[in-house]
């Protein structure tokens, strides 16, 4: 975008931020500096994700979600935000509808406003297979075994959408979050990176998480890191159909019944303050 002003409202899921753009009203082209400097918490709005609402032209959406992390880089999915998006669209008189099929860059998913203001998005069916996550293993397992300099880790490979690794820990408190989340966002058995998800399980319906999110680095809450950490915990038998996960920002409920079902997320979604950007 050349210059002018763009009309911006200030979001978060359990401490994750946004800044979430309607892109029907206002014409938006942001560069990928553009982004990062909206996304700066000193010089700019500040937030962990940009989400970009479009008109969708096909029958089976009524919109298009697009998610840039703070780097700038556009990627394919967002739990938390998709319900920020959910509640964007329904208080900005963009819809009237309540339940809104959304397609991202993987895909369609389902959102529902329920009538405790909670959304509840239907995030899709988890993928497993290694070329697809993207991840580099000759052969789908439910645990890896990843080399992180010098030392051998066990990981969970899942994509919700985009790319996840998910690692048990004894305490999430003392998880070495900063550095191993670093190492493994940019490892090469990740070619497209990956955000690592560092699990503790609390009980069967209970788990603690912390997730360093490839391109923003450790947020307070990931919606898909969420919903990738159960499914990962499910397909090693350790946790049951319905899960608290207790995230730094708050609480998210996740229910996945197995293996080819569709995993669903409820939590809140907060609008902040709205404003107005010069570029
Ligand atoms: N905060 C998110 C995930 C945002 C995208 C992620 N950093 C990626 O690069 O895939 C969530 O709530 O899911």
């Amino acid at each position: 975008m050349a210059g002018g002003e763009l009309h911006f409202t200030k979001m978060h899921g359990l401490g994750n931020d946004f800044v979430v753009l309607d892109g029907i009203n206002q014409r938006v082209d942001l560069s990928t500096a553009q982004i990062q400097h909206i996304a700066d918490r000193h010089f700019g709005v500040g937030c962990d994700q940009l989400l970009l609402v479009e008109a969708y032209a096909g029958a089976d959406a009524e919109f298009r979600y697009r998610i840039f992390n703070a780097d700038g880089g556009e990627v394919e999915q967002c739990g938390n935000g998709a319900r920020c998006f959910a509640r964007f669209v329904y208080d900005q008189g963009l819809t009237r509808q309540t339940t809104i099929p959304v397609m991202t860059a993987s895909g369609r998913i389902v959102l529902h406003i329920q009538t405790d203001g909670q959304v509840m998005v239907n995030m899709g069916v988890p993928v497993l297979a290694p070329a697809q996550i993207p991840f580099v293993a000759e052969r789908q397992q439910t645990l890896y075994s990843v080399d992180v300099g010098g030392e051998s880790l066990a990981l969970a490979a899942v994509s919700m959408g985009n790319p996840h690794a998910v690692l048990q820990v004894t305490a999430v408190d003392s998880a070495p979050v900063a550095s191993l989340g670093a190492l493994l966002e940019s490892h090469p058995a990740f070619p497209k990176r990956v955000n690592v998800g560092f699990m503790q399980v609390v009980a069967r319906d209970r788990i603690r998480l912390r997730v360093f999110e490839r391109g923003c680095g450790e947020t307070l809450a990931c919606g898909t890191g969420a919903c990738a950490a159960v499914v990962a915990g499910r397909l090693q038998g350790l946790l049951d159909e319905q899960v608290s996960v207790s995230l730094p920002g708050g609480e998210l409920r996740i229910q996945w019944q197995g293996a080819g079902q569709p995993v669903a997320m409820t939590g809140p979604a907060v609008t902040v303050f709205r404003g107005t950007l010069n570029l």
